[in-house]
């Protein structure tokens, strides 16, 4: 038997051991976890048995309390411990269907023995506890797999750097248990393996890439020394990805201290929220909270405000429906900077002094406190102690005002009239509670006059319940107003002219047209609220200790810090590729991605792309500015196509001769990419008559399923499918420069194969392109 043939079976066996050994503890653990069940529901059964329930005397209150508490935790121990065994039982069963994926060999410095580490998707140590059979691929000592190639290699523990030699470096597939490859890599960590993987098929949810990440991905992945890292990397090249990768590290690295609870992922839109939902269960861990920014900030605003979406703002400057498209386009690009920051924060330094606008406070009709009553006791406080602060003491104050009021209130013969309404369970309670409280006797004779007194105290409250509840939330503050002001009268002054652009006095005009009728539009969303939290007392999110931003570009300097100041103990990690910033505030080159921050921050980049065949990244580098840095990965296919038709209904039938070519083929995801939802809509209506199970992909769509879909540009941000299909890229429909990284955007969510349909002529952005890059069929 040859060499290779021996070590195949030696592996096999010793994959066969590992199972067995996998069977073992899961068995173990299993008896365990059955004890511990009984345990349970038997303490669930006899909780209050096991309590010592006296309440005679204090003393034995207080016994019968710790008594409680005690047989709680005992019990909430026991239910968490078999939480974790049943997860543990179920990353033993994805550990026996594939063990490990690699394996280096290492010796370290000093010493004679090899090591022989197998890295999986989670340890395992054999039964008796001794050796590691498999090292989780967070491990320290696993980073090595990931950096180096047979050689000299090191790694970092806490008790120091760890260096040696790496002497054999080896892949592995296993499926169902069995062995079905195995290879020595070198350099890289297998271009073979690598190539077979992303040559499947694209799949409805992302999928974990542990096995297969690059050296550049995994300093993203384990960089832990920055406040802030920043990730700017070309279309495909694995940010998402390695952004979750990352999730999954952190929680492993600081498992004791750090839970998903504590970590936040910022997505592009709801659709990719359930696109990238699999990846951490695949890796037995815990889904992070995810939200978009767009509900982040709805939820800041409240109730009773319209908010513009950032699909609408997109959708209105793609169809050119804007009437006054410079003088937004200035709004939007002035209210995403720092110095549009800075005159809020000046403007709020100012209202220290003078100027917040204030609400009467009414009940029933009548003022009780009139708004300049409120305004005089806020500026009489002393102007050293911070506004928030100072809300929180009127807040105070007219809660003690309204307490007063509330018993002269009481005496009101409209209290006596509701007391008459009130529920025979109000009469009854009222009437236990003066009996508990042993007022009804044989000795009193004022019953009546005390149960009259209880029920009007009881309508007055109910009536002023919510009254104060709104002074506890600082309601009396008229932020609106005060924030309309700062565009009437404040910023029009004189000293600020040289902060504000040329037409300010329009987008003053026009931003308070919108703010009276209660309507924000997206640029504005951020400022008012970072506006709204300063005036009122910031409330700043303490919970959350990683916060992760994907598609970084699309965020404003302006949205970027007040995500810093509402996460103040929190690491933030932000993804993201110039040539994808779509929105019209990014169009000036002015993103988080290329700002320089003042805390401690790195800088990474990554250039090569893994989503899409060699030929479409050849075709997709053209159609951006610095599209020559933009590496392909070795995998081959078909050049892209233009499809140039004269006729709509030609382009219906050549698309729909496309995707059946596809369906054969064996393609499950295939995207009809429109620009905007306009067109995406009238495509479908169009293309459902012709084609079966087509979806259209809407802004409120939050599952991503297999199949054909018609998506507008913006809508597919992040996500990726076998066969791609740009609607219609005439010279007509993508002729503004603006338009351009949408138009790169669409194009590299192809994995396999790109097709562009033309009606005539095609966009002026295709000149770019070499001509050998693409093929051209006309019909
Ligand atoms: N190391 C890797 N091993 C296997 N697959 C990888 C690796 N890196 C990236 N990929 C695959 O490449 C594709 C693109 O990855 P991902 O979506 O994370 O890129 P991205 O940079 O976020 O892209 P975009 O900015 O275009 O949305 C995915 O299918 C992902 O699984």
């Amino acid at each position: 038997m040859d060499e290779q043939s021996q070590d195949w079976l030696a592996e096999q066996e010793r994959v066969e051991k590992v199972k067995h050994e996998i069977e073992i503890i899961k068995r173990k653990l299993k008896t365990s976890l059955s004890q511990v069940r009984d345990r349970v529901i038997e303490l669930r059964e006899n909780f209050w048995e096991d309590v010592t329930v006296n309440l005679e005397e204090m003393d034995d209150v207080i016994e019968t309390q710790a008594s409680i508490k005690q047989q709680a935790e005992l019990l909430s121990e026991r239910e968490r411990s078999h939480g974790q065994w049943s997860e543990r039982l179920k990353t033993l069963d994805r550990l026996k269907s594939s063990p490990y994926f690699g394996r280096i060999d290492f010796v370290e410095d000093g010493e004679q023995e090899t090591d022989e580490v197998y890295i999986g998707i989670a340890s395992l140590m054999d039964a008796k506890d001794e050796n590691f059979l498999i090292y989780d691929w967070r491990a320290p000592i696993s980073s090595m797999y990931y950096d180096y190639p047979p050689g000299q290699a090191q790694y970092d523990t806490v008790d120091g750097t760890i260096s040696g030699e790496i002497t054999l470096k080896r892949q592995y597939i296993i499926r169902n248990g069995q062995l079905k490859g195995m290879f020595n890599t070198g350099l890289t960590i297998g271009d073979h393996l690598l190539q077979a993987v992303l040559g499947e098929n694209a799949s409805d949810t992302m999928e974990s890439i542990v096995s297969t990440i690059q050296k550049e991905q995994n300093q993203i992945i384990r960089n832990e020394r920055n406040k802030i890292l920043i990730v700017q990397g070309v279309a495909g090249s694995g940010k998402t990805s390695a952004a979750l990768q990352r999730v999954a590290y952190l929680l492993y690295r600081h498992r004791i201290t750090l839970t998903s609870e504590n970590i936040l992922l910022f997505s592009p839109n709801p659709l990719f929220n359930s696109y990238v939902a699999n990846v951490l269960p695949e890796l037995g861990e815990e889904n992070m909270k995810q939200t978009t920014f767009q509900q982040h900030l709805e939820e800041g605003l409240g109730s009773g405000y319209q908010m513009e979406t950032p699909f609408e703002q997109m959708e209105a400057f793609l169809t050119k429906s804007y009437t006054n498209h410079n003088e937004k386009l200035a709004g939007i690009q002035f209210k995403s900077t720092l110095t549009f920051k800075q005159l809020i924060d000046n403007y709020i330094k100012d209202l220290s002094g003078k100027g917040i606008q204030f609400r009467n406070i009414s009940f029933k009709g009548n003022v009780l406190l009139k708004k300049e009553e409120i305004r005089d006791y806020f500026y009489s406080l002393d102007d050293t102690v911070s506004i928030g602060h100072r809300m929180d003491e009127v807040s105070q104050w007219i809660l003690t005002r309204l307490k007063e009021m509330e018993r002269a209130e009481r005496e009101k013969d409209w209290v006596l009239e509701e007391v008459e309404l009130l529920d025979k369970d109000d009469y009854v309670r009222i009437f236990h509670e003066l009996d508990k409280e042993q007022n009804f006797n044989e000795d009193t004779f004022d019953d009546f006059i005390r149960e009259e007194d209880q029920l009007r105290k009881l309508v007055v409250a109910r009536r002023l319940n919510p009254l104060k509840k709104k002074v506890e939330k600082l309601a009396f503050v008229n932020v609106l107003a005060t924030y309309v002001k700062f565009y009437q009268e404040w910023s029009q002054q004189n000293n600020q002219q040289e902060l504000v652009p040329e037409n300010w006095q329009a987008i003053c005009e026009h931003s308070v047209d919108h703010l009276k009728r209660k309507h924000f539009s997206w640029e504005e969303a951020t400022p008012y609220l970072y506006f709204k939290e300063r005036l009122l007392g910031f409330i700043a999110n303490k919970t959350i200790r990683h916060v992760f931003i994907d598609e970084a570009q699309d965020y404003s300097d302006f949205q970027f810090a007040y995500l810093k100041e509402k996460f103040p103990s929190s690491q933030f990690t932000v993804l993201g590729d110039m040539n994808q910033a779509i929105y019209a505030h990014a169009l000036q080159g002015d993103t988080v991605l290329e700002a320089e921050h003042q805390e401690k921050m790195e800088k990474l980049t990554l250039t090569r792309s893994y989503r899409s065949t060699k030929e479409i990244v050849e075709f997709t580098k053209h159609l951006v500015k610095n599209g020559n840095l933009i590496q392909p990965f070795n995998r081959e296919g078909e050049k892209p196509t233009l499809q140039k038709v004269s006729y709509e209904k030609d382009l219906l039938y050549a698309i729909m001769n496309q995707v059946g070519d596809w369906r054969a083929e064996g393609y499950e995801t295939i995207a009809v990419i429109c620009k905007s939802m306009e067109e995406s809509q009238a495509a479908y209506e169009r293309l459902s008559e012709l084609l079966s199970s087509v979806s259209l992909i809407t802004e409120e769509t939050t599952t991503f399923e297999k199949g054909i879909v018609i998506v507008p540009a913006y809508l597919a941000k992040g996500i990726e499918f076998d066969g791609v299909i740009l609607y219609n890229v005439s010279k007509e429909v993508y002729d503004q420069d603006s338009e351009r990284n949408l138009f790169y955007t669409a194009c590299t969510r192809a994995m396999h194969e790109l097709v562009l349909m033309s009606i005539g002529e095609p966009s002026h952005f295709l000149h770019d392109v070499p001509e050998e890059k693409y093929e051209i069929k006309e019909s």
